[in-house]
């Protein structure tokens, strides 16, 4: 893991010997599909050495908690992702401000071929804005100024800690690496739990009444059961950093590795390009509802779920007293067991051609295509069961938001003088480690000929 290789070894041995590979001492990985309702839906916790709490904060969090804490925390925080129309609009505010900073981008190009931009950069300040807003109730203001906002350039360093602290895969590592993190690093931290606290602080002068997820989390009667159901301040304050990280991380992961296979394949862009724009005559009318509807720009979406999986190494459990049947093979209490995402979406036997970014798969009148035989049932981009993940909806509003509307606005394609990252060899720790990815975009021509 620490090479950033762990997720593409263990593809390459469920290449050379099949669906379930043993990967440690008591660890087997599965690649077939029925082991996700055998391994995820059940009573299977996650390892020990899995729950992590980042350096500096001893309340627990939605990874480190407890089954019991776990479930209070999932109770109080479901009602803060269900899909609201003011959710929406301020999803839609920060979409916007993306586009008119591109359209600025692409105006002040004197040399009038469009603008060459670092989309990765871009979605990143979209969709930190977008979670800010929607947990703290203030953005982090990265459109608006064009940079990141220092929290979030410390936070990168600690993310893959936050989410679940990868490196206890490996217990004498994690000590070695506490012992060797700088200083200054751990200083860096310490400030950020600073300005955390003082953003809550702020956050608690607006009162319940402000609808923001943090609102779910402090009004009793905002949440969806009884009263006792409630989380203590720090609870709260850890809590609302995990959601923000685990909220920005993953949406920018997808689009960017959608438009990088976009920019790869024009013939799929010019599909997607035709698509939108024979269905929307404004910016305006582009909404979440209508784009669920898009056929192709979902198979993409899909696709790009498939091929650039947000989570690409194996979540895993631990199975219980008494063992558990998975996939048809017994297995002792204490093995470790899960499907990498990654290695699943990979596998022949699961998909035709599975390196090829192909959107036609998930269309139903290619169910009689090459296509036909593919497992659908091993995708599963958000997980199942208790710990799945709870912002699937805001996932999909923003993708399909921004995807939409760039490509409504906006012609793409490969500088001549950059090459785009090749997705699948990049490294993995824990997330994708994403490299630069410039596309030149100029103002959207020929409208009316694209929807033709
Ligand atoms: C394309 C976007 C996304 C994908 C593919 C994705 C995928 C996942 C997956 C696979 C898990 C399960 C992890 C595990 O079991 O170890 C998860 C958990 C989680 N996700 Fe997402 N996610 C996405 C977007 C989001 C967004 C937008 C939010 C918040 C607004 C979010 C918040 C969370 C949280 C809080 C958890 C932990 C849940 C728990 O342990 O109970 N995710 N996500």
């Amino acid at each position: 893991m620490i090479a950033g290789d762990l997720p593409h070894d263990v593809k390459s041995i469920h290449e050379h010997y099949g669906e379930i590979v043993r990967v440690g001492p008591d660890e087997l990985s599965f690649t077939n599909p029925a082991a996700w309702k055998d391994i995820y839906t059940k009573d299977f916790l996650r390892p020990y050495t899995h729950r992590d709490k980042p350096p500096g904060k001893d309340a627990e969090n939605l990874i480190s908690a407890s089954e019991r804490d776990h479930y209070r925390f999932r109770k109080v925080l479901a009602p803060a992702f269900v899909q609201s129309s003011e959710q929406e609009a301020v999803v839609q505010s920060h979409v916007n401000l993306l586009i008119d900073k591109l359209r600025r981008a692409v105006e002040n190009d004197e040399a009038q071929e469009g603008a060459v931009v670092d989309v990765l950069k871009w979605f990143n300040y979209t969709t930190f804005d977008i979670i800010g807003d929607l947990v703290w109730g203030s953005s982090f203001g990265c459109l608006e100024a064009v940079r990141y906002h220092p929290w979030i350039q410390v936070i990168a360093q600690f993310k893959t800690a936050l989410i679940v602290g990868a490196t206890k895969y490996y217990s004498p590592l994690d000590t070695i690496l506490t012992m060797i993190t700088p200083k200054s690093a751990m200083a860096d931290l310490m400030q950020i739990w600073k300005t955390t606290e003082e953003k809550i602080a702020q956050r608690l002068e607006l009162g319940p009444s402000h609808e923001d997820m943090i609102s779910h989390m402090l009004d009793p009667k905002k949440q969806s059961s009884a009263a006792d159901f409630q989380m203590s301040l720090s609870e709260v304050e850890i809590n609302s950093m995990l959601i923000v990280v685990a909220g920005s991380e993953s949406v920018t992961t997808v689009l960017t590795g959608i438009i990088n296979y976009l920019l790869r394949d024009p013939s799929k862009l010019q599909v997607l390009v035709r698509e939108v724009r024979s269905t929307f005559q404004s910016n305006e009318d582009i909404t979440g509802l209508s784009l669920s509807r898009l056929s192709y720009l979902n198979a993409v979406i899909n696709e790009g779920l498939r091929l650039c999986p947000t989570i690409p190494d194996g979540m895993r459990r631990e199975v219980p007293k008494g063992g558990a049947t998975i996939a048809g093979h017994f297995l002792p209490p204490g093995t470790v067991v899960s499907i990498p995402q990654w290695s699943s979406y990979q596998a022949t036997s699961n998909f035709h051609s599975p390196t090829l970014f192909a959107p036609e798969r998930w269309l139903e009148g290619f169910a009689e295509s090459q296509y036909s035989k593919d497992r659908k049932d091993v995708f599963q981009p958000f997980s199942l069961g208790p710990h799945n993940c709870p912002g699937r909806s805001l996932a999909y509003l923003e993708t399909r938001l921004i995807l939409a509307k760039m490509v409504w606005n906006f012609d793409l394609k490969v500088p001549e003088d950059a090459a785009l990252p090749e997705w699948e060899t990049q490294k993995i720790y824990w997330f994708w480690d994403k490299q630069a990815t410039y596309a030149r975009i100029s103002h959207a021509g020929k409208r009316s000929v694209a929807s033709q």
